[in-house]
């Protein structure tokens, strides 16, 4: 019998500003092939969409709204991302993310597909930036780490409610730092924010406040492609 090799998971990485280059890296690292999503054709196609997951990089989520705008992919991309395509955002791709966004800039727009409101900027000066542990609920990242994954902030959002349609998936000193949307499922009994009961599984939206891109911690990419494989 003759088998064959399983395609590379497609991976865009959102490349309008911010830290691109080290999502890249990682994704590429754990063996995912990384489209740089720039125009409307590097994630949708005539036959549909074109990307296996999506990541959504640290930056400035106001700077990136405006260019989302600007180059008229806001709708586009919320569009594959509300039809169930799994995407990874942080930081700044949290902020995009979220249903509401306190502090926001002036005329300052999010996709609203995480049931989250997060504060801008909550976390740490941009000269104050500095590595933590976090401490992660989610199985699916956790099977990939100790539970424990370290992570850098630099001027980070903070999940300051959660929603029913969303799960707090890590913490650092108190502060909720992540969140995914809740996967449908019939013996999920966690409440909203919480994992009682049931297994805490990432949904296909997840965002992070924090950058394991930035201290080589795979747990959360390899998470994300698990969820294509
Ligand atoms: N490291 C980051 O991505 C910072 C996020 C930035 N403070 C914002 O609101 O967009």
């Amino acid at each position: 019998m003759v088998t064959h090799p399983r395609p590379a998971p497609v991976v865009g990485v959102l490349a309008l500003q911010g830290g691109v280059a080290e999502h890249a890296e990682m994704l590429e690292r754990l063996g995912a092939r990384v489209v740089l999503v720039r125009r409307e054709r590097d994630f949708a196609g005539a036959d549909g969409p074109r990307l296996d997951a999506l990541v959504l990089p640290g930056g400035e989520s106001s700077t990136q709204d405006r260019l989302l705008r600007i180059f008229d992919l806001a709708d586009g991309l919320r569009g594959v991302i509300a039809e169930g395509l799994p995407v990874l955002g942080t930081c700044a791709g949290l902020v995009l993310l979220a249903r509401e966004v306190r502090d926001a800039a002036p005329g300052q727009r999010s996709f609203g597909v995480l049931d989250v409101a997060v504060r801008r900027n909550a976390i740490g000066p941009q000269t104050a930036s500095r590595e933590l542990e976090l401490a992660v609920d989610a199985e699916d990242v956790v099977g990939q780490s100790d539970g424990r994954v370290r992570a850098a902030v630099i001027r980070a959002p903070e999940v300051v409610s959660v929603g029913p349609g969303a799960r707090t998936i890590c913490r650092a000193g108190g502060r909720a730092l992540g969140a995914t949307s809740a996967p449908v499922s019939a013996d999920d009994d966690a409440g909203a924010g919480g994992s009682r009961g049931a297994q805490l599984r990432l949904g296909a939206v997840t965002g992070i406040a924090v950058h394991p891109e930035l201290t080589g911690d795979p747990a959360f990419h390899r998470a994300l492609l698990a969820q294509v494989r």
